[in-house]
C-alpha cells in the first residue's frame, strides 16, 4: 500500500496513521475538527491535507453513529479504491451504509481489538495494534482487491486478522468488550459518593477493574445503542450470578455455612473464565483445526485463498499470517471446524495451493 486517507484522527485513526506512516505509506489526515488532524500531523501521522487524487484505502475512524454517513460521503466523493471503518460494532454500520446507498463491494467493516480509555490523537501510539486481533467482516460481494488492502493494513499495523460474520462479531464483543465496560462502570460508580476514608485505600485491584470506567460516555452510548440486545443478554446472566452471590453472602452473614459453596462457585468459575483469556498473541481455540497455506508475495493471493475457501463452502473461523522477513506474507493459517478441514484441504490442493503441516 502506498497511499491512505484516515478520516477521524482520534485515538484509533491516529494510531493507524502512525503505524502506516512509520512503514512508508503516504497518509492523508482528515477530521471534522481541524485541530485534531493538525495535532495528528504534528505527531508524525501524515499530512493534514487532501490527497491530489484517489488513495488506495480510506480508513473511517469516527464514532459508530457517524461511520456509515462518513463512509457513504467518502464513497460518493470517490476518494479511494477501498473503504473500511473501525467501529466497535459491525452489523449496524453495514446496514446503515446499505440504506444510505453506499457501495458494499468496495467496503469492509473491521474492528481492531485494541484501544484505550483515553480519546483523541494525543493518546495514539504506533504499536497499539501489535499482536492484537483485528476483525474483518467481508461479505460475498466484497471485492477481493479491497479485502487484500484491508489485510495489508492489518499486517502493516502488525495485528492478527480474524475473519467473522458481522452479527457474530457483535454477539462476541457483547461478551468480551461491551459488558465488561458496563461492569467496570458499575463498580466505579460505587465510588462516586463513597467516604473519602475508603477511597483513600484504593489499591491495584480496583485500579485494574475500573480502568475502562474512565472511557468517553458519548462513544459508549453510541456503541451500546448499536448492540443493546446481545449486551442485555450477557448482562442478565451477570445479574443472575450477582443475585446468587448476594444470597450466598447473606447466608454466610446468618452464619449458614451453606453460603460458602455459592461464593466458592463464582470464584472458581471466575478462575476458569480468566484462564481462557488469551495472551496478547492469543492461542487458537483448541476446537479448531488449522490448515496452513503457503502464500507468495504477490498481490491478490490472500483474497484468492478466501475466495477458494468460500467456493468450497467452508467458513473460516480465524486466520493468522506468519510473516517471513522482508515479505508481506509467508504461511497463512486458516482455522476451521474440524469437520470442514478435509473439504478445505482438498479444495485448496485442487486449486494449486501448496499446503503445509
Ligand atoms: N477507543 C477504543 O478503545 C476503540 C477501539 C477500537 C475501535 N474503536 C472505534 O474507533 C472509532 C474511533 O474511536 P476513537 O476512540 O478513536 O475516538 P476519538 O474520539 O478519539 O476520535 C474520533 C474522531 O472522529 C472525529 N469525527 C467525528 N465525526 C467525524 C466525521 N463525520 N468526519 C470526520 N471526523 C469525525 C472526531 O473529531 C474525533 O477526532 C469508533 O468507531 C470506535 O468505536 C475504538
Ligand atoms: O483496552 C481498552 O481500553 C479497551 O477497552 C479496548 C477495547 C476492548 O474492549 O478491548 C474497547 C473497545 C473497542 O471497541 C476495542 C477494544
Amino acid at each position: 500500500m502506498r497511499t491512505a486517507l484516515v478520516i477521524g484522527t482520534g485515538l484509533i485513526g491516529t494510531s493507524i496513521a502512525l503505524a502506516l506512516a512509520g512503514r512508508g505509506v503516504q497518509v492523508y489526515l482528515r477530521d471534522e475538527d481541524a485541530d485534531q488532524a493538525r495535532t495528528a500531523a504534528a505527531l508524525g501521522a501524515g499530512a493534514d491535507k487532501e490527497p491530489d487524487g484517489p488513495v488506495e484505502l480510506a480508513v473511517v475512524a469516527v464514532p459508530p453513529a457517524y461511520a456509515a454517513e462518513a463512509l457513504a460521503a467518502a464513497q460518493r466523493a470517490g476518494v479511494a479504491r477501498g473503504y473500511i471503518d473501525v467501529a466497535s460494532v459491525k452489523g449496524g454500520p453495514r446496514r446503515a451504509l446499505e440504506e444510505a446507498g453506499g457501495d458494499l463491494t468496495s467496503y469492509i467493516g473491521t474492528h481492531p481489538m485494541a484501544g484505550s480509555e483515553r480519546s483523541g490523537p494525543l493518546a495514539a501510539t504506533a504499536d497499539l495494534f501489535e499482536g492484537r486481533p483485528w476483525v474483518l467482516t467481508p461479505t460475498p460481494v466484497t471485492d477481493t482487491e479491497v479485502l487484500n488492502l484491508a489485510l495489508e493494513l492489518v499486517a502493516l499495523c502488525r495485528a492478527v486478522p480474524v475473519v467473522m460474520d458481522a452479527d457474530a462479531h457483535d454477539r462476541a464483543v457483547a461478551l468480551v468488550s461491551h459488558t465488561p465496560q458496563l461492569v467496570s462502570s458499575l463498580v466505579a460508580a460505587r465510588l462516586q459518593h463513597a467516604d473519602e476514608t475508603a477511597v483513600r485505600l484504593c489499591g491495584q485491584g480496583i485500579r485494574d477493574v475500573t480502568r475502562i470506567a474512565a472511557s468517553d460516555p458519548a462513544m459508549w452510548i453510541d456503541i451500546l445503542s448499536a448492540n443493546p440486545g446481545p449486551v442485555a443478554d450477557v448482562l442478565s446472566e451477570v445479574a443472575a450470578d450477582l443475585d446468587g452471590t448476594v444470597k450466598a453472602l447473606r447466608a454466610l452473614e446468618a452464619a449458614d455455612a451453606a453460603g460458602t459453596a455459592g461464593v466458592e462457585d463464582v470464584l472458581r468459575r471466575g478462575n476458569a473464565g480468566r484462564d481462557r483469556v488469551p495472551g496478547k498473541h492469543g492461542a487458537a481455540p483448541a476446537e479448531y483445526e488449522i490448515v496452513t497455506v503457503l502464500i507468495s508475495d504477490e498481490p491478490g493471493q490472500l483474497g484468492r485463498v478466501f475466495a477458494d475457501a468460500g467456493r468450497a463452502g467452508v467458513n473460516i473461523e480465524d486466520v493468522r499470517i506468519e510473516h517471513a522477513t522482508g515479505q508481506q506474507a509467508g504461511r497463512m493459517q486458516l482455522m476451521v471446524e474440524p469437520q470442514a478441514a478435509p473439504a478445505l484441504t482438498a479444495a485448496l490442493r485442487e486449486r494449486g495451493w501448496a499446503l503445509r503441516q
